[in-house]
């Protein structure tokens, strides 16, 4: 994962002071670094039979499309407030800098359907284990979460309260 994480850009104090932010750029734009990392998130998954990743707008929309291509699953955006047309069910949330609300098409997902939820940081946890929430809501089965980074100091793993795994390829 060495190859991965030195693909990450740590810029402090942004978007507010205080925040260490975890650019993935540098990643997206290496070829060779994007296509190991989406292979990486793949592979806890391959057997598992997932039909679809849900992607958590924006930077989960990268990896979560990128791997349902990879797993082939469907693709369903999470998305933030009012980018759904109806009907949509929502939940509210709260992050590292700010509070929203997270939003999935009411019928996106079938009763049942195996779904992989996928964003790029765990930071809280309050954004995945909304996603969580969402698509609990609408009675599909989330066979487990994954994210690219894994922000230890925020200990937002223990917020994601379903029984199935959650995977991270970095712990920084
Ligand atoms: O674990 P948490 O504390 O909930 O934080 C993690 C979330 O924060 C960031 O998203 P952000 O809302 O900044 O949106 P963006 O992807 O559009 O930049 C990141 O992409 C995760 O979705
Ligand atoms: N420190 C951080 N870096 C990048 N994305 C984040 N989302 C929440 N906290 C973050």
């Amino acid at each position: 994962m060495q190859a991965i994480s030195d693909l990450i850009r740590d810029v402090p104090d942004f978007p507010r002071p205080g925040v260490l932010f975890k650019d993935i750029s540098p990643l997206l734009a290496d070829a060779d670094g994007f296509a190991l990392c989406i292979e990486a998130l793949a592979d806890p998954w391959r057997q598992l039979g997932v039909q679809a990743v849900c992607g958590i707008e924006s930077r989960g929309f990268i990896f979560g499309a990128a791997l349902a291509r990879t797993l082939h699953a469907g693709f369903v955006p999470v998305r933030k407030k009012g980018k759904l047309p109806p009907p949509v069910i929502g939940i509210d949330y709260g992050l590292e800098y700010g509070v929203d609300r997270l939003e999935v098409g009411a019928s996106a997902l079938r009763a049942g359907e195996r779904v992989l939820i996928v964003d790029d940081v765990l930071a809280t946890g309050g954004t995945l284990e909304a996603a969580r929430r969402l698509v609990d809501g609408l009675g599909a089965e989330v066979v487990g979460g994954s994210v690219v980074i894994e922000l230890a100091a925020l200990a937002g793993r223990p917020r994601w309260t379903g029984a199935t795994p959650l995977h991270a390829l970095i712990l920084s």
